[in-house]
């Protein structure tokens, strides 16, 4: 094993009730020290299953999960105290105290009953959270993204080598998860600690990651950096999971005037610019939707519908016409203007 790999999995596969079609099928994946890597893919295709293989918290049925070249031992699902070198952050919040408060439930993870390294390593983890000034607050009373932060400090107080963090941004409002994101990347920084995290919407996590494993069906079909999976997928699959795109057949995309002998383009919908109004304008705009600085508009022609963004707002109402100019699309593979 790689000096810089932490942990691995050769041909895992975990299945439920022998229905091969569930779980994961035959994984070898490799999670390097000290990074984020976020395992994404649609709902169903075996993310969390994954991840507690890789925690130690599910036994596969076949094949050998390594934790610094040693097999690791599995363990009881719900982690106790005694386990910190790999913690989990999963989304229920089962092993909070709804009624104690924030210090209380942070601390208790501690191993010891030594009253002034609690005190030290508490008002640490704390800090480290930005959630110091909630320590008195009952865990129940504190808001989705508040919680989630006691959630990772009482997950981090022992400094563990791991962080598994499952759907970490789920309960979090847009503007607190940005700044929660952030806070994650410097403690990778700062401290070493790997992060392994499953997300729905991986888009988001394109800033946030360093590697990407990308999942279908219990299986890994793409692996790698953010950027090279964004500009190159080598699959329809991730480029749906990750890019705002439109898939087009090749009759559909003779309507946009591309001639490919592919059966699909992909067409980013960051690539399309509005190019001209009136006489020559031929695609309809069907629906406007909001994202704050921008618009993204749907529009139709002749039975293809394309995504555009379009950042001067509000001046193409829905029903009006517009042209459009295609700076390039992608067919797997290659980039084509
Ligand atoms: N304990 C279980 N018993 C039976 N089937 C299970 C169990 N856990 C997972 N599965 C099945 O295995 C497959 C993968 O589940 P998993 O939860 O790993 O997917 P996921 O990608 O994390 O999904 P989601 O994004 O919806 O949370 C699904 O078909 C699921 O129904």
């Amino acid at each position: 094993m790689k000096d810089d790999l932490i942990l691995e999995t050769i041909s895992v596969t975990k299945n439920f009730f022998g229905d091969k079609s569930s779980g994961v099928n035959n994984i070898t994946v490799f999670i390097p020290k000290g990074k984020i890597t976020a395992i994404v893919g649609e709902s169903g295709s075996g993310k969390t299953t994954l991840l507690k293989l890789l925690s130690g918290t599910m036994k596969p049925d076949s094949g050998d999960v390594f934790f610094h070249g040693n097999p690791l031992p599995v363990r009881a699902a719900h982690i106790t105290a005694a386990h910190t070198v790999i913690t989990m952050v999963s989304q229920d919040n089962t092993d909070m105290d709804m009624a104690a408060n924030v210090w209380d439930n942070v601390g208790k993870a501690l191993p010891t009953e030594d009253a002034n390294y609690k005190i030290q390593k508490t008002t640490q983890a704390l800090n480290l959270l930005g959630i110091y000034e909630l320590r008195d607050q009952p865990f129940g009373k504190l808001s989705g993204g508040e919680k989630q932060r006691v959630t990772i400090a009482k997950a981090l107080i022992n400094r563990p080598e791991v962080l598994m963090l499952d759907e970490p941004f789920n309960q979090v409002d847009a503007n607190y998860r940005e700044s929660l994101q952030h806070d994650i990347r410097q403690i990778v920084k700062e401290w070493g600690v790997t992060v392994v995290l499953v997300s729905h919407d991986p888009a988001e996590l394109l800033s946030m990651a360093d590697e990407l494993i990308v999942i279908k069906e219990g299986e890994i079909v793409e692996y790698g950096a953010p950027e090279t999976l964004y500009n190159a997928p080598k699959l329809l699959y991730t480029a749906q999971i990750l890019v705002n795109c439109s898939e087009l057949t090749a009759t559909q995309a003779k309507v946009c005037g591309i001639s490919t002998k592919r059966g699909t383009v992909v067409i980013y919908a960051e690539h399309i610019t509005i190019s001209s109004l009136g006489m020559g304008a031929r695609w309809v705009v069907k629906q406007i939707l909001f994202k704050g600085f921008f618009e993204e508009l749907i529009i139709e022609r002749d039975e293809v519908t394309l995504r555009v963004i379009n950042y001067a707002r509000r001046k193409h109402p829905v029903g009006s016409k517009i042209g459009i100019s295609i700076k390039k699309y992608y067919e797997f593979g290659k980039w084509l203007s």
